[in-house]
């Protein structure tokens, strides 16, 4: 089970002009901080998979962030069953696996030393490491391209290392920020069958997209995140029955009715 409550971030904004128009005009624009993330919250359990939406620059990626530790919160609580991720982010580590969305590869070490020496840092033996990267190859179909220097690779065989990277250590809880940006449909369709595979093993996996149809195919949950707030937390039954079954009508309806609680 995980828990987010509360979530909040600034950044200080170190030169105005650098800000774009639309953020020059969003009122997360507080003086010389803009509030990234001002109160997110959600959860999920064992075997569910969450969707995170919400339009560009909403707080998806600085939300995931702070979930994996790579970011410090302002404000807010981060639980995975029952440890508590901000106050101990070294256990946490181990708990999650996270895929962002910058992290590059090493170009001079091939795929498969790629994968292992996060296994290293995670402190798998060698031989843990070597069954992991089999069982990995195969599920995301890496063999034909592993061995080769990562410097080279397409942007789907990126990611499919990225992921693999990203669980070595079989995490108890994966966070895949955007996992399927950018890749083909062939590569889509397996990133797509790996989460469900950690779905049916009981990993909670919580997932940011811009892809209705990938909410519809895997997420039992799905949480929107507009100008850094929570707007919706729900079944993902209950975000569908916002509008028919139509899940982009749902998405609107939801930034809408935001819209007008901003203006308000
Ligand atoms: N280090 C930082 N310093 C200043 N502002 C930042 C920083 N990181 C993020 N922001 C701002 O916070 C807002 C939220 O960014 P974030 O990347 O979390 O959004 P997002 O929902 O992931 O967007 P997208 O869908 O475009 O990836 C954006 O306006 C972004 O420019």
């Amino acid at each position: 089970m995980i828990e987010i409550k509360h979530l909040a971030k600034k950044f200080a904004v170190e030169n105005p002009k650098k800000l774009s128009e639309q953020e020059r005009k969003d009122p997360r624009l507080q003086g010389r901080f803009f509030h990234s993330v001002k109160d997110v919250s959600f959860s999920c359990k064992q075997g569910e998979v969450l969707g995170l939406l919400g339009p560009n620059g909403a707080g998806k990626t600085t939300t995931l962030r702070i979930l994996s530790t790579a970011l410090k919160a302002d404000a807010g609580q981060v639980m995975i069953n029952g440890h508590n991720v901000l106050e101990n982010p070294l256990i946490a580590r181990k708990k999650i696996g996270f895929l962002s969305g910058t992290t590059g590869l090493y170009g001079r070490l091939t795929g498969r030393e790629n994968i292992a020496y996060f296994g290293q840092l995670h402190g798998l033996t060698a031989g843990e490491i070597a069954s992991r990267i089999d069982e990995l190859a195969n599920l995301l179909d890496m063999q034909s391209f592993l061995d080769r220097r990562a410097e080279n690779f397409s942007t789907g065989m990126k990611q499919k290392v990225s992921i693999a990277r990203a669980v070595i250590h079989q995490p108890e809880l994966v966070v895949l920020d955007e996992p399927t940006t950018g890749l083909d449909i062939m590569a889509t369709a397996t990133v797509m069958e790996f989460i469900q595979r950690l779905k049916s093993q009981g990993t909670p996996v919580i997932f940011s997209t811009h892809h209705l149809d990938e909410v519809q195919e895997l997420c039992d949950r799905v949480t929107v995140i507009d100008q850094g707030e929570t707007r919706f937390d729900d079944t993902v039954e209950a975000f569908s029955a916002l509008a028919d079954g139509k899940l982009h009508q749902s998405f609107l309806s939801v930034l809408n009715q935001s819209q007008v609680k901003g203006v308000a």
